[in-house]
């Protein structure tokens, strides 16, 4: 048995019954009315004409009864029961044949199927343009969902790149400048230490025009990179201001520490021998600290400081770490 005639046993099963039920009816009725009238002209005995007539008028109403039984079945159950016939060829046909010949009524009968047959129509194209409109409705939110996430990504690249000197992949000024505020206000505030480093490559003109400006960005990027391998801590920042221009925010660190670790960095560039290991790029620095012991006023002045100790190391003959006073 297929899994249709499955569907289909219920169906037809019901209709079964319900022929057999009005079969039944069908017999039941006058019989049981002939019983009935039998019974009663029996039991009224003899030739009474009062009787008589009470007997011909239950004949009358039996036959009345069946008459009526046979009308309700032709006037009203068997066109219902075409029309359901009709009904289910309808569906059961491909949806192009012609009505009439799918369902075989005709007159009234074939206009209420042309209607529904319409209405049925009707109601596939609806459910079809819906489930095409549910499935462009999907399309549009996936693709939604796509360029959201292509939004965020280039947002978080976009704020990515606003804080970060592209040459180099190290902070840049911005960031720099928003660190030395936050960090000068807490050194104040716990009475602590810190320290700020102005870097500037020596001659980098006269760099870039022995060497072509390609080796000039190889340097930069060997400068920020020693930077970033001696300032590790996480309360370290290293930053290029622009140019051949470099930072380095030291919190916790006094004046004889940041020295220390600073002359270090020249000394690492300079054995670099840059740009081939021929060469003599050296690099100028002015130092600034401040501490409970020497204040400063504001974040602007300690790197003022330290921007004025770099020109006095540039004067004074560059290749040189010059502290501010
Ligand atoms: N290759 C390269 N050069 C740059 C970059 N940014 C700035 N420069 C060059 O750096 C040089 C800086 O020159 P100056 O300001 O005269 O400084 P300097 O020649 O280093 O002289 P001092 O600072 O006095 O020692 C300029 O020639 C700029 O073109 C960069 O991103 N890449």
């Amino acid at each position: 048995m297929t899994t249709d005639s499955l569907a289909e046993a219920p169906d037809a099963g019901g209709s079964r019954r319900l022929a057999s039920l009005r079969l039944r009816l069908a017999l039941a009725v006058p019989l049981l009315t002939s019983g009935v009238v039998l019974i009663f002209e029996w039991s009224l005995g003899g030739a009474d004409p009062i009787r008589e007539s009470l007997a011909r008028m239950a004949w009358l109403v039996l036959l009345l009864s069946v008459a009526l039984l046979l009308l309700i079945e032709a006037l009203l159950l068997r066109p219902l029961r075409r029309l359901a016939e009709g009904g289910e060829a309808m569906a059961a046909a491909p949806a192009t044949a012609p009505l009439e010949d799918v369902t075989g009524l005709g007159g009234e009968l074939g206009r209420v199927g042309r209607a529904l047959a319409q209405v049925s129509g009707l109601w596939r194209q609806q459910e079809s343009e819906a489930r095409e409109l549910r499935r462009e409705l999907a399309q549009q939110r996936q693709l939604l969902q796509q360029a959201h996430v292509a939004l965020e990504a280039n947002q978080r690249e976009l704020a990515s790149l606003a804080r970060v000197d592209p040459l180099t992949g190290i902070a840049n000024r911005l960031v720099f400048e928003e660190s030395l505020r936050r960090e000068f206000k807490r050194a104040q505030r716990l009475r602590g230490l810190l320290a700020v480093a102005v870097l500037d490559l020596d001659q980098f003109k006269q760099f870039n025009l022995a060497h072509g400006a390609a080796a000039g960005d190889a340097a930069l990027k060997r400068v920020a990179g020693l930077l970033s391998d001696r300032f590790k801590r996480d309360t370290d920042l290293v930053a290029r201001l622009g140019g051949e221009e470099f930072v380095a925010l030291l919190p916790g660190f006094g004046m004889a520490e940041a020295q220390g670790v600073l002359e270090t960095l020249r000394e690492d560039l300079r054995a670099l021998r840059l740009p081939d290991g021929q060469g003599d790029l050296t690099l100028s620095i002015g130092l600034a600290a401040a501490s409970p012991a020497h204040p400063y006023l504001s974040a602007q002045a300690l790197l003022q400081a330290a921007d004025e100790a770099l020109y006095i190391a540039k004067h004074t003959g560059r290749d040189r770490l010059s502290l501010a006073a």
